[in-house]
């Protein structure tokens, strides 16, 4: 039986547009509201392990009078380089797309990135909607505006603050999701638990075997709870400038990771040794409890994240964390929890404890 449709209004604050996040099913009927009556063309850019459902959505826009372009690009992360970016915009001119015009991300959390950075960039800026397609881009990356693509130093270097008009999240989308994708997703939605919202965590544990696949008993309940928390942050800090940090708990040596690994490793499976590193790094600089912190090795252990990485990597990741962005010249600083759901910032740890943080997590 199919449940009504939620929906999570983000924004509207401090001179920020509002607009809605939509989960449920069957919601493509929804789009060209949000495209709105002043479009006459519409770019659909989608991975190419959508290809039928982008173009499917072209066909049903152009069946409405739109002049509906598909742009695909590479499936993950291999979309989010300024080549396949410039690839998006030559298309767009190339198809005389103007102000008024819209873009539509459909996909995972690389796809949603990269049509929003390119909407955020093309003409300075014109309306996109995304329609995520994973867990992963539903919970996160496809709501807050946080768009981008990455450079040979690292990960995201290159974006904009650039909100979607709205937020499609059609839970059916996740039937064809490949597993390691799944979970991959669950580590922001674990991150969204450990510092906001512990019932997630609890709903993750009653049955972390059910918590891995779409027919789980609490799929909805655990997107929209994560949503939730991502927007009420965002909310009252949409360019970060202080509590939206807190979103990057586990990314400072996560991202560090991505990169180590040319980014061949799920964001989710980095953001997880990430919060596993977080978490001794509080324990050692006497902040967290021994539970909290052993409750991530539990739980991001239970739905099958990893938990570790090799030791000797270490001088390559502290050189890769210098330019996370929450850095402050050659401060780096971490988000740690002061218990659950007590997110702060550890700026500048001990070298040494950090070392030995690392040596916890590290195999
Ligand atoms: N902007 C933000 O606030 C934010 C937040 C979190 C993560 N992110 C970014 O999101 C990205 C990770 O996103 P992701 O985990 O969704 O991975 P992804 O976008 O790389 O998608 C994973 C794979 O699944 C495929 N896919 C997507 N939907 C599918 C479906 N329904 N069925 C079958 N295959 C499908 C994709 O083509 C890709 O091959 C990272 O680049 C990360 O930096 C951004
Ligand atoms: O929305 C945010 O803010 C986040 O930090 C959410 C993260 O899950 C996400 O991976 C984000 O893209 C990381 O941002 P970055 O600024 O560290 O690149
Ligand atoms: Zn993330």
């Amino acid at each position: 039986m199919s449940k009504a449709v939620t929906r999570i209004q983000v924004g509207g604050t401090a001179g920020t547009d509002p607009y809605e996040v939509l989960i449920g099913r069957q919601l493509l009927g929804e789009v060209a509201g949000l495209i709105g009556d002043k479009a006459k063309r519409v770019a659909v850019v989608h991975p190419e392990a959508l290809a039928e459902t982008g173009e499917a959505l072209c066909a049903d826009l152009a069946e409405q009078g739109f002049e509906a372009v598909a742009i695909q690009v590479p499936n993950a992360e291999e979309a989010k380089t300024a080549e396949v970016a410039a690839y998006c915009w030559k298309a767009l001119g190339q198809s005389g797309f103007t102000r008024t015009d819209v873009i539509v991300g459909v996909g995972g959390g690389a796809t949603t990135d990269l049509a929003g950075f390119v909407a955020a960039t093309w003409l300075r800026g014109v309306r996109w909607i995304a329609i995520p397609t994973t867990v992963l881009a539903m919970v996160d990356a496809a709501v807050g505006g946080k768009t981008g693509i990455n450079t040979a130093e690292g990960k995201n270097l290159v974006g904009a603050f650039h909100p979607p008009a709205g937020v499609l999240c059609d839970l059916a989308a996740l039937d064809s999701l490949p597993v390691n994708d799944y979970v991959s997703g669950l580590a922001e939605v674990i991150k969204a638990g450990f510092i906001a919202d512990p019932v997630i965590l609890e709903l993750i544990e009653e049955d972390p075997q059910a918590a891995r696949t779409p027919a789980g008993p609490h799929t909805a309940e655990l997107i929209e709870r994560s949503i939730k928390v991502k927007a009420e942050v965002v909310s009252s800090d949409l360019k970060e400038s202080g509590l939206r940090e807190i979103l990057n708990y586990g990314h400072t040596l996560g991202h560090a990771i991505e990169k180590n690994e040319r980014y061949k490793w799920r964001h989710g499976a980095a953001v997880a040794v990430g919060m596993h590193f977080a978490a001794e790094l509080a324990r050692l600089a006497g902040r967290l409890d021994d539970a909290t912190a052993d409750r991530h090795r539990t739980v991001l252990e239970s739905v099958g994240l990893p938990l570790r990485y090799r030791y000797d990597q270490w001088p390559k990741l502290l050189e890769a964390m210098k330019v996370d962005k929450k850095s402050r010249g050659d401060l780096l600083r971490f988000i740690v929890l002061d218990g659950l759901a007590k997110p702060t910032v550890l700026e500048g740890p001990d070298p040494a404890v950090l070392l030995a943080a690392y040596g916890e997590v590290a195999e």
